[in-house]
């Protein structure tokens, strides 16, 4: 008779895993390499942004003073002694009744407070001197761009663990980072088990059906934030097995194995984690799909034994590995991000397990609908192309359209039918 496991509460194995949870190391790497990373260290500003008070405009900069009481009718009368474009800095002081011809970016010169635009001033010739007219009165500071106003000296920047996405590509130039403080990625070894699989280049034949897990985990790892390393597919043989995740366990920062963690005969994952002596955290989840979701750990690291099944495998990697990987690349916040939304069909079925269902998030007149995709199996894989985890917890009855529901966000939106940009 085969014992019967014990579920835990998705939340409570949650909890229990990331206790185990750790960050990586840090290591530099080019700018031009670190789009799609995420920051080893907190950036810290180590000079004002603007470093000096600069021109937002071309125009002409001057003393405020001088426009005082200025009208449309009797505007004052500057004289222009020089010009600097961007880059350049003007090296005398600028006088009472003087001004400056000056370009977008460059040096408020001494002595000036103010800016008027080209378009502002009216530029006129007297007795063979080059002189403006401005028609109203300026304030100290009008059309300045403060040095500091961007970013202090001193400020974070952006904190360990953030997004390297293009903006933060920006600050990193800006503040002179050739080279960024990135979290270094684990590497994740996927080992996938089942005398039924087939290469994905083989042809097909009869009981036997393609791993597809493996390559959809990889491709899991890699959006996470992580680098996959396939170790291969294996047949289901305890000794071929267990040697296989002995031996990649020394390879990876943690291992992800896929199949033969149920109770069924040639279901050897539980044998293996007694045999490498790990320690097993959990081997039921109230949940739906996977249930027999397994983790183990073994000399500080983690073996991801997710079911066979591709819904289920699919739906414990973002529950489970995903946030173990992100903590590694030191996120703050290392969990999917989740929306209240609406139902967009019914769902009938009820189930005792929090149920994890497979979906596509649109915006429909400003609402988020959460539409159920295909059949609701863990067997299944035509319902993984979605771009949300709806979550119905679990019950007696099912839910109807229109319930509210909360919806798991899987991060990459470019499937998305949100609403469109258009201006
Ligand atoms: N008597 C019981 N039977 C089962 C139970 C149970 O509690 N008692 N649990 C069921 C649940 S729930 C699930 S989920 C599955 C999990 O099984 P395993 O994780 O051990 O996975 P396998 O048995 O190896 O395979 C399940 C299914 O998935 C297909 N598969 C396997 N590997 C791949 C792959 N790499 N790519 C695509 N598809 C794969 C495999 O052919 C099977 O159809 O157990 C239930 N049974
Ligand atoms: O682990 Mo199974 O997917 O709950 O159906």
């Amino acid at each position: 008779m085969v014992e019967k496991r014990r579920p835990i509460k998705v939340r409570e194995a949650v909890n229990r895993l990331m206790t185990f949870s750790s960050s990586g190391s840090v290591e530099n790497i080019s700018i031009e390499e670190s789009y799609g990373r995420f920051l080893g260290e907190d950036l810290v500003a180590d000079h004002d942004i603007p470093l000096f008070d600069r021109s937002p405009y071309d125009g002409f900069a001057f003393r405020s003073n001088d426009t005082e009481g200025t009208t449309r009718n009797e505007p004052c009368e500057l004289e222009v002694i020089g010009e600097i474009g961007a880059g350049s800095v003007f090296t005398s002081r600028v006088g009472k009744n003087q001004a400056v011809r000056i370009m977008t970016g460059a040096q408020i010169p001494d002595g000036c407070d103010a800016v008027v635009m080209l378009e502002e001033a009216k530029e006129i010739d007297r007795s063979g001197k080059n002189m403006i007219q401005v028609r109203r009165p300026f304030k100290s500071g009008d059309n300045i761009s403060f040095k500091g106003e961007d970013t202090k000296q001193g400020t974070v920047l952006a904190s360990k663990g953030t997004y390297i996405n293009p903006g933060v590509i920006a600050l990193l130039a800006t503040f002179g980072y050739k080279t960024v403080p990135a979290s270094k990625k684990p590497t994740i070894g996927v080992i996938a088990t089942g005398s039924e699989l087939l290469e994905i280049d083989e042809p097909l034949q009869p009981g036997k059906i393609r791993n597809s897990n493996a390559y959809m985990i990889c491709a899991q790892i890699e959006r996470a934030g992580g680098i996959p390393l396939y170790l291969g597919q294996f047949s289901d043989d305890f000794d071929t097995c267990f040697q296989q995740v002995e031996d990649g366990m020394k390879k990876v920062d943690m291992l992800i194995t896929t199949g033969g963690v149920s109770v069924g005969d040639y279901d050897y994952l539980p044998d293996i984690y007694q045999k490498l002596g790990a320690n097993v955290l959990f081997n039921k989840v109230a949940m739906r799909p996977g249930s027999v979701t397994t983790i183990a750990e073994k000399d500080n690291k983690l073996l991801f034994g997710l079911s066979g099944n591709p819904s289920a495998c699919f739906v414990g990697f973002e529950l489970f590995t995903r946030p173990i990987i992100r903590t590694y690349l030191r996120c703050e916040h290392p969990f999917l991000n989740k929306v209240s939304a609406v139902l967009g069909n019914d769902f009938p079925k009820p189930n005792p397990f929090d149920r994890f269902v497979r979906g596509q998030l649109t915006i429909e007149e400003g609402r988020l609908i959460a539409t159920p995709a295909g059949l609701d199996k863990s067997n299944v894989v035509s319902s993984l192309a979605g771009n949300s985890l709806i979550v119905l917890p679990g019950g007696t009855k099912g839910y109807q359209k229109g319930s509210n529901v909360k919806v798991i966000l899987l991060e990459d939106q470019a499937g998305t039918s949100f609403e469109n940009f258009t201006i």
